[in-house]
């Protein structure tokens, strides 16, 4: 038992929001193999918060450098894209491992090559797990066949409530009636107009054509209570269609149940040393 105890990875996390909160209280459950020592948020009520409902109760950090100063194995990102281009480079310097969701970050071609080469430098990995998507797997296998991607996303107008898009557009979600497209572009501006709703369309790019090839169209419907992700890829492979009909988190309507569970698999993969499913 002991020895389990030590052998088990020390986790830090950044970020007590819906995610982190279901990382956390996967860990205390035992359903990830590894130990919580450590949480920050830049709003500390949100740490405190998170703590007050582990039995095992890690440390509150005063600021997101204690994180990766102190011994943990991986730090996990569930905060903000801000987090990711402010907090991600020392926390692989620091030679931890680090599990990325605010993945729109790294269409930023200067801040995913610094990382990447952090990576190889300190001989250290991001983790980017599937998020609120499926078929990834899939889609990275036919990388180099690929000729077309399009993702199409279709949320409740409350999912989409303060975006930036909503800043440069005349549209106002509270003025949605019927179901609207809001956006058709590339990836790149997706992520841009829709930092905290798109971040699947980064690791879409990411997985296959990069951010100014992947096709993606916004839609805002007010009818659904649903968020709806359709990915639809052609290629010398043949063709995927996929589509996830996401129940949205109850505490975090812009995130899906589906990103948070991916989330708490990805880092129980990360942590444990059993079989490996998919490609
Ligand atoms: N990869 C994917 O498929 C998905 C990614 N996401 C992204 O994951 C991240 C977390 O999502 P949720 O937990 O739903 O968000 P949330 O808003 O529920 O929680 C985020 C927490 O992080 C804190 N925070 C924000 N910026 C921070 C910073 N710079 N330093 C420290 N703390 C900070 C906030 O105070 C909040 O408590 C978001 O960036 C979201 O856009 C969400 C869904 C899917
Ligand atoms: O959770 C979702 O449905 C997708 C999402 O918010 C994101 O990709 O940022």
């Amino acid at each position: 038992m002991f020895s389990i105890i030590i052998d088990m990875k020390k986790i830090g996390l950044l970020g007590c929001g819906a995610i982190g909160t279901q990382i956390a209280l996967a860990i205390d459950s035992g359903k990830i193999p590894a130990i919580l020592t450590h949480v920050y948020d830049f709003d500390r009520s949100k740490s405190e918060a998170l703590v007050s409902r582990l039995k095992k109760r890690p440390q509150i950090a005063e600021n997101p450098h204690m994180l990766s100063s102190n011994p943990v194995d991986i730090v996990v990102e569930a905060a903000s894209q801000d987090a990711v281009r402010n907090h991600a480079l020392s926390i692989l310097q620091n030679r931890r491992d680090l599990l990325i969701m605010s993945v729109g970050a790294l269409l930023d071609e200067s801040v995913l090559e610094i990382l990447l080469d952090a990576c190889r430098e300190f001989k250290r990995t991001i983790y980017l797990p599937s998020g609120a998507l499926a078929g990834l797997d899939a889609i990275r296998s036919v990388k180099e066949e690929l000729e077309s991607v399009l993702l199409v996303t279709t949320k409740n107008p409350k999912s989409l409530k303060g975006a930036r898009f909503f800043e440069v557009s005349k549209i106002d979600t509270d003025s949605i009636t019927t179901k609207t497209v809001l956006f058709e572009g590339s990836a790149k501006d997706a992520v841009n107009l829709f930092p905290a709703n798109i971040n699947v369309a980064a690791l879409l790019s990411l997985a296959g054509l990069g951010s100014h090839n992947t096709k993606v169209r916004i839609v805002a419907d007010p009818q659904t209570d649903k968020n709806t992700h359709q990915v639809i890829a052609q290629g010398k492979f043949g063709s995927i269609s996929i589509t996830v009909e996401n129940v949205p988190d109850s505490t975090n309507p812009k995130t899906s149940r589906l990103a948070t569970l991916s989330a708490v698999e990805c880092l129980r993969a990360a942590c444990s040393t059993d079989m490996r499913i998919g490609s």
